[in-house]
């Protein structure tokens, strides 16, 4: 289905606008859509034995990364964060799940994001969380079919964007128009609950509007937050295979930004420059962060995130952890390959 018109959004000028902002119209939805009825999630039993199946950075993982989540997926809630850790040490063995093929990895990412979802609407009432773009899409495409499509209480869910290339909405670059075709447009989340950026503005201007609009949701209870930033229940990211995460780039200045919830960024290295990106203290404040590295042209970059820490600002990726949370790399055996 093609990207929806969307309407005008907020601009940082209008400092009260009305919510939702930065949202499309109501699209299209597909007619075979199950609408969904409150069902609670039942993934607990198979997201365990997918588990199974992946290998399982020394099996440490197996059979228990799910069933335990319910009580960690917010265990921070309300919880103090420091605003930029210096050091963070080492990442640990056990915050990688490591699987044979594609297939496998889906499959348990699926059943992952829907107990976190199931953990925080229990929590909450909603669950907010935060899509990349790259090929973190493809990897999620599990959540638009059975089990999951019914029994996800997609009402609750809450869509934002950990990056965005400042292009308009349809344009091929754009990270919302890869999230709508790719999983956004097969499941009936209320069109209103999917905060995309407003593509009618400057780089500069649609950051701004972007901080703006989320920290009006930080007021209305939709996003948390934890000592003075936005705390989101789950950030699903990718990693480039330089290492940056969102549209923060190794070595860029705007990996040390504190100041800014959200940052504009015009000299992206990687194509195209402008862009929009979550600024490291708000990706740090998540409850939960996941991130999906697949194939091998990510496995050198892996296995030095994986190696000694290095300073803030030289990999992204790897001091893109909660400091009051949750993180689970899941990974595939090619991009594990150099571990
Ligand atoms: O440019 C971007 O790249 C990263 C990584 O993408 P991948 O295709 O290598 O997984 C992505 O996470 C980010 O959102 C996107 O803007």
């Amino acid at each position: 289905m093609a990207a929806p018109m969307i309407r005008a959004c907020c601009s940082a000028a209008n400092a009260r606008p009305t919510l939702p902002f930065c949202s499309p119209t109501p699209p299209l939805r597909p007619s075979n859509l199950l609408s969904h009825s409150g069902i609670s999630v039942n993934s607990r039993r198979s997201s365990v034995s997918v588990v199974r199946r992946g290998v399982g950075w020394r099996g440490v993982l197996r059979g228990v990364a799910v069933s335990g989540l319910g009580s960690w997926a917010l265990s921070g809630v309300g919880r103090r964060t420091v605003s930029m850790a210096s050091s963070l040490g080492k990442l640990k063995r056990e915050e990688l799940q490591v699987y044979d093929d594609a297939e496998q990895l889906n499959a348990s990412l699926a059943a992952h994001v829907a107990d976190v979802a199931k953990a925080a609407i229990e929590a909450r009432g909603l669950f907010s969380v935060v899509l990349s773009g790259g090929s973190l899409i493809k990897s999620l495409g599990k959540l638009c079919e059975s089990p999951y499509l019914e029994s996800i209480d997609w009402a609750r869910w809450h869509v934002f964007w950990a990056d965005e290339r400042v292009v308009k909405k349809d344009h091929p670059d754009s990270n919302y128009k890869l999230a709508w075709d790719g999983l956004l447009s097969k499941v009936p989340i209320p069109p209103g609950q999917l905060y995309a950026i407003n593509d009618a503005l400057s780089t500069e201007a649609a950051a701004e509007d972007y901080e703006t609009c989320i920290k009006q949701l930080t007021k209305t209870g939709v996003v948390g937050t934890a000592d003075g930033y936005p705390r989101f229940d789950l950030l699903l990211l990718g990693m480039g295979p330089d290492g940056h995460c969102c549209s923060l780039f190794p070595h860029h200045p705007l990996v040390q930004v504190k100041d800014k919830w959200i940052a504009p960024i015009t000299d992206s290295p990687k194509p195209p420059p402008e862009r929009i990106t979550f600024t490291m203290p708000v990706v740090q404040a998540a409850a939960n962060i996941t991130f999906v590295a697949n194939g091998e042209g990510k496995a050198e970059m892996l296995a030095k995130i994986f190696g000694e820490e290095l300073p803030l600002g030289d990999l992204p990726s790897q001091s893109a952890r909660p400091l009051n949370g949750k993180l689970i790399w899941f990974v595939d055996k090619p991009a594990a390959s150099k571990l």
